[in-house]
């Protein structure tokens, strides 16, 4: 299970920024700072999939980043299976798998030297490397270009190939950053059914997306955030009933909404 409580980060602004500052002020910013997230808390436990929702700009990216222990948050806590991973981000990098926008390839190695290289740097033995990249390169329908260079890869190629990497070493919790944006379809559709296989082996998994279609077919959870303040956690049920709509868009807009006039 993983719990985030009262997340916060701020980044400090720069010069040029407060120099090509509009009338049009995010009411996040003030003098020195910009408060990305404010006040974030969901949980997600075994075997479910949540779903992390929000405008563009929320701060969603940056509470994953937190969590994925990229970013050291300013307050606030996440704890896995009762590991605070703050205070340990060892044992956090251990048990997360985490897929970003900018989560990089070695462009002049091959899809399965990729892959066979996070999987060393996690500590795997070669049998169990061998073993692990077999089942990830089937289940993601990837055997037809392991043996290209990553520079060389489609957009989905490299996208199945980041969900492999990050995912080799059989985290406790997967955490993906909008892991279908740019995909078309027949991509999206493997990565979803990828996502269901990891919710039936038990492994709790954290997804950021704009697709409310995803969120119907595979969310246990959703969780919300406007202008880096959470304004929904709970079921899909609950998140209909809050919403007043079974139309997954309309809920959203309305709990926004409603969060706007608080
Ligand atoms: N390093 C940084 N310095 C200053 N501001 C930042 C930094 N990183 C993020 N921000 C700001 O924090 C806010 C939240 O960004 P974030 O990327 O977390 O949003 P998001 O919800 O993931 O958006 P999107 O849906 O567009 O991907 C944005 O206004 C962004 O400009």
């Amino acid at each position: 299970m993983i719990e985030v409580a009262g997340l916060k980060k701020k980044f400090k602004l720069t010069k040029d920024h407060k120099k090509n500052k509009t009338d049009n002020i995010d009411p996040r910013e003030d003098k020195e700072f910009f408060h990305s997230v404010r006040d974030v808390s969901f949980q997600c436990n075994k075997g479910e999939v949540l779903g992390l929702l929000g405008p563009n700009g929320a701060g969603k990216t940056t509470t994953l980043r937190m969590i994925s222990t990229a970013l050291k948050p300013d307050e606030g806590s996440i704890t896995i299976s009762g590991h605070d991973i703050v205070k340990k981000p060892l044992v956090g990098r251990k048990s997360i798998g985490f897929l970003s926008g900018s989560t990089g390839l070695y462009g002049r190695l091959t899809v399965k030297e990729n892959v066979e290289y996070f999987a060393r740097l996690h500590g795997m033995s070669k049998k169990a490397v061998a073993a692990r990249c077999d089942e990830l390169f089937t289940l993601l329908d990837m055997h037809n270009f392991i043996d290209k260079r990553a520079e060389n890869l489609s957009t989905g190629m490299k996208q199945k190939a980041n969900i492999a990497r990050a995912v080799v070493h059989h985290p406790d919790v997967v955490i993906l950053d909008e892991p279908t944006t740019g995909l078309d379809i027949m991509t999206t559709q493997t990565v979803i059914n990828f996502i269901r296989g990891l919710k039936e082996q038990g492994t709790p998994v954290i997804f950021s997306t704009h697709h409310l279609d995803e969120v119907a077919l595979l969310c246990d959870r959703v969780a919300v955030i406007n202008q880096g303040i959470s304004c929904f956690d709970g079921t899909l049920d609950e998140f209909k009933q809050t919403g007043q709509s079974d139309e997954l868009n309309q809920a959203f807009m309305n709990i926004l909404t409603e969060s706007r006039n608080v």
